[in-house]
């Protein structure tokens, strides 16, 4: 019998996306699908969302959703099974999904991630007529607390499962917030919501939830440590019978060389030499020279988790081993003047283009040689399984997801023809120079470059393996409340 799933999440592609958490939220429905799991997603409904609905079916009404009107839209767009949560108050504005337009936070998060979260209880309790899920999964600290609403509520026995797309945002808010959430006071305390005298939400998911999957095996051993468990690793190792790294997958008809209506020259591991079309555009939308040297890119949020500040250091460095770079991404206004005044002191060697590009992000991975990812931590990460499935050979920090999906070409990897990547460690400097001349060495072998682009494109990126896993666990998890 086909299980029935409600997701729970603040972003999902194509409606709405700052990061990797959308891209998973919009591709898991249609890759548990073949699992025998039928997914409904639950989403804020921002402008931008409403704006892309078709035909809307109203499922449920609110008079006061924390004092708000409020109404559960119910939609299918794009293959994907919509539950829209249209609560002007909360979520008719302009800006991003979690602040106004000048990046700064709105104040009320609290307010309207909470809303967002009762009514994912809610749905489990059966606030819809002719459905109820027979289990919920919830993303991320803004969906978080479904899972102690439905721990606290008639839904209780309902398994519920909490994913950690990143612990570096927990939705940490003031304890006066409390009695405005609507939970029973017992579920104040350590074993509830109570964080360090304040609210956490994804610590109430955590503690709250019957699992907890990290998106990556590395990941979720990596979080149990002090250095990467950002104050819940003791939690966290308190629940570690629970707690499961299951990697991410990219959606493989989106991100297709083959057949990606994004690039101009489409291409295979048979047909590399396509590549170049793809490299000249690339080479010519971003102002840099036309010549083969090592072509590397970057795309990602400009922050200090991805060491965009060990890039900086690291671009001269670079430019004196004759390779080029070509940055998109947005994020610190510090690492963007950065990058920018790089740019103006390598002109046509380094170029940056601040802002957020989605068809761009294809040419670069279709044109480009190398995808550069020097991340201080990452969960999953989802360019380096872009790169592996366009042949832009990804260059990793090893640790979290990079390290799991990377295979570093050392010499035996090469000669085994295994080697689908540049893997470096620690995360320093000296070990990011050393990486990047590596990679340009490597670059100038044509036969063994590639064979690294032949064997990363073999390499299965796609969700068919994860999948199967969140099936498993959903099982698990129903056979264990039964
Ligand atoms: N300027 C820009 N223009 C166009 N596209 C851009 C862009 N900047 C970023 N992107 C895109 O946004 C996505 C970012 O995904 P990541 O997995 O790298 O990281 P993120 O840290 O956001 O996600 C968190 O959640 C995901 C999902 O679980 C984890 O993989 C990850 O480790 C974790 O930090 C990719 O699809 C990338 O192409």
């Amino acid at each position: 019998m086909t299980m029935q799933l409600l997701s729970v999440a603040s972003e999902i592609y194509p409606l709405v996306k700052t990061g990797g958490l959308a891209d998973v939220v919009g591709a898991l429905p249609a890759a548990l699908a073949s699992q025998g799991v039928a997914a409904r997603t639950l989403v804020p409904g921002y402008p931008s969302v409403l704006a892309r609905l078709g035909k809307t079916k109203a499922v449920r009404r609110y008079d006061s959703l924390f004092g708000e009107k409020a109404a559960l839209l119910a939609a299918k767009l794009d293959g994907l099974d919509l539950l829209v949560l249209d609560a002007p108050a909360f979520f008719a504005r302009d800006g991003g999904p979690y602040g106004g337009p000048d990046g700064t936070d709105w104040p009320d998060n609290w307010r309207r991630f909470a809303a967002l979260s009762r009514v994912g209880a809610d749905i489990a309790e059966g606030a819809i007529k002719d459905w109820r899920p027979d289990i919920v999964h919830v993303h991320d600290w803004q969906a978080a607390l479904t899972a102690a609403y439905m721990r606290f509520g008639p839904a209780h026995a309902v398994p519920k499962l909490v994913t950690i797309h990143n612990l570096a945002f927990q939705g940490r808010f003031a304890a006066d917030i409390f009695p405005a959430l609507g939970l029973p006071p017992e579920a104040w305390g350590v074993d509830g919501v109570e964080y360090y005298g304040g609210v956490g939400y994804l610590k109430a998911g955590l503690v709250s939830a019957d699992a907890i999957t990290t998106v990556s095996p590395s990941y979720a051993q990596e979080i149990r440590s002090p250095d990467h468990g950002m104050g819940l690793d003791g939690l966290i190792n308190g629940r570690i019978d629970r707690l499961h790294g299951i990697l991410n997958g990219v959606d493989t008809d989106i991100w297709n060389p083959a057949e990606d209506p994004l690039i101009p020259r489409r291409f295979s591991g048979r047909s590399l030499g396509a590549r170049a079309g793809n490299r000249r555009a690339l080479e010519e939308a971003f102002g840099l020279d036309q010549d083969d040297a090592p072509l590397f890119i970057i795309v990602s949020r400009l922050t200090w988790q991805k060491g965009m500040d060990l890039m900086i250091d690291a671009i001269d460095h670079l430019v004196g081993l004759g390779g080029k770079l070509a940055l998109l991404g947005s994020g610190d206004r510090a690492l963007e003047g950065a990058f920018l005044a790089a740019a103006d002191r390598h002109r046509g060697r380094i170029a940056a283009r601040i802002g957020y590009d989605e068809p761009l992000s294809h040419l670069m991975q279709g044109g480009g040689d190398a995808i550069l990812i020097p991340s201080r931590f990452e969960p999953c990460g989802l360019t380096q399984l872009y790169g592996l499935r366009y042949g832009c050979l990804p260059v990793v920090a090893r640790v979290g997801g990079l390290a799991d999906t990377v295979i570093d070409a050392n010499d035996a990897a090469v000669n085994a023809g295994a080697a689908t990547g540049i893997v470096f460690a620690p995360n320093d400097p000296l070990a990011l120079h050393g990486a990047i001349a590596r990679t340009a060495r490597l670059h100038r072998d044509r036969p063994i470059w590639q064979a690294m682009q032949r064997a990363a494109m073999r390499a299965d990126v796609s969700w068919t393996s994860s999948a199967a896993r969140y099936a498993a666990l959903y099982r698990d998890l129903l056979a264990e409340a039964a």
